[in-house]
């Protein structure tokens, strides 16, 4: 099992990572304190494969768990949902020093990680991990939140685990599109921060989806380096945490443009990336030959932009709300420079959105 602390001002946490670790959760939880009495939020897919034996496994150790079982998918990122894991918990007297577990990809993630925030003004929080899109992303630096119809992730907190648990083995039941949602997210640091991350993934793609482990505890492992490097240095994005947005003001507006259907988060990302790369490559800062390396590796993830569902207008009406967003006329946000490299700029303008947003309509 290897371990990363992450350390910002006031507090630091570890992520510990490896491969059929599970079994070492409920030591970790004694060595930090968690108290037997505690909440695992879950989806029902995750439930349906892994609850009877992880709740064993804590049992077994003298947790005493109770469970909240939401439906899976990004609906559940909703007021509704969070007002009915609120009800929940106050029923199972869930107390102050007590602990909440998300156990689950991104979706769990981050509405569990939201409830832990407000409850009670804040319980202690774990991020267990099930998706390679949360152990790489979503688990780790401390963004928990929901959906408004409006736009993405636009109620939350930033409100940090007390520690992070990445098993690569819960990869195994993953379904393929789910996994190349992940690995968009993997993509993207390659190309914000860590050029050797793209070299791996082009060059190794086939043994990468045939669930190499090896391979994922290094991508995995780096992947959590980067983030955890970014967040250190600015933990409420007041600038240079924007770099892991890259692709987001895009892909969020794709998402909520699409009501939160039909594209998941990792694959709305992607498109978000091929167009925030256009705006580059538009501007004379990014080469085509990196250009096209990105194209090609991310639409090997079999992306297919589902633009009979989407109206242009629309999803420009959802980017207005882009948390980025300081003046009315311009963005802010990191552009690529080449694969590795990113460079800040605050004018980007809605009209390159737009031509970038014609550019995608106009693949596939
Ligand atoms: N907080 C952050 O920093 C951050 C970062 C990236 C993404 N996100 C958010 O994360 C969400 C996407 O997360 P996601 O891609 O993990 O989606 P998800 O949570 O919806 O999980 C994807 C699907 O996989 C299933 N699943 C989970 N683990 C499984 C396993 N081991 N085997 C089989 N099935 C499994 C789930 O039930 C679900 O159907 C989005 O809401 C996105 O906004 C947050
Ligand atoms: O952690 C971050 O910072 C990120 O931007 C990571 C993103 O991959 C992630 O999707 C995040 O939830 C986006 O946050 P938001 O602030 O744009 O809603
Ligand atoms: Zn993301």
């Amino acid at each position: 099992m290897r371990k990363i602390t992450l350390k910002l001002k006031n507090i630091k946490y570890p992520i510990y990572i490896g491969n059929q670790i599970i079994d070492r959760f409920p030591d970790l939880c004694r060595k930090h304190g968690v108290k037997p009495h505690l909440a695992v939020i879950t989806d029902k897919i995750v439930a349906g494969i892994y609850l009877d034996e992880f709740v064993s496994i804590l049992k077994k150790r003298g947790f005493a768990p109770e469970i909240i079982i939401v439906n899976p998918g990004e609906e559940s990122k909703s007021l509704n949902v969070l007002s009915k894991i609120f009800t929940d918990l106050i029923q199972m007297k869930l107390r102050r020093d007590e602990t909440i577990v998300a156990f689950g990809g991104g979706v769990v993630g981050d509405l569990a990680g939201f409830a832990s925030a407000v409850y009670l003004r804040g319980v202690n929080l774990i991020q267990l991990p099930t998706t390679l899109l949360a152990m790489v992303d979503s688990s780790i630096g401390g963004k928990v939140g929901i959906n408004h119809k409006l736009g993405k992730n636009l109620i939350g907190s930033f409100y940090h685990p007390i520690f992070v648990f990445s098993d690569v083995n819960f990869l195994k039941t993953l379904p393929k599109r789910e996994f190349m949602c992940g690995l968009g997210e993997v993509v993207k640091y390659g190309i914000i921060m860590d050029a050797e991350i793209f070299k791996i993934i082009e060059s190794n793609f086939d043994n990468i989806l045939n669930l190499d482990f090896k391979l994922m505890q290094t991508l995995v492992f780096r992947s959590i380096s980067v983030k955890s490097s970014v967040v250190q240095k600015d933990e409420k994005e007041k600038k240079f945490r924007m770099i892991l947005n890259f692709g987001h003001t895009i892909g969020h507006g794709i998402e909520a443009g699409l009501n939160y259907r039909r594209l998941k988060h990792g694959e709305a990302i992607m498109f978000g990336m091929i167009g925030e790369s256009f705006i580059a490559f538009s501007r004379g800062i990014l080469r085509e030959k990196d250009f096209s390396r990105m194209r090609n590796l991310l639409f090997k993830m079999g992306l297919v932009f589902p633009k009979k569902f989407l109206a242009k207008d629309v999803i420009l009406k959802h980017i207005g709300y882009d948390k980025k967003i300081f003046s009315e006329q311009r963005l802010n946000m990191y552009l690529p420079m080449k694969i590795g490299k990113m460079r800040f700029f605050n004018d980007v303008s809605f009209g390159e959105i737009e031509r970038a947003l014609d550019f995608l309509f106009n693949q596939n």
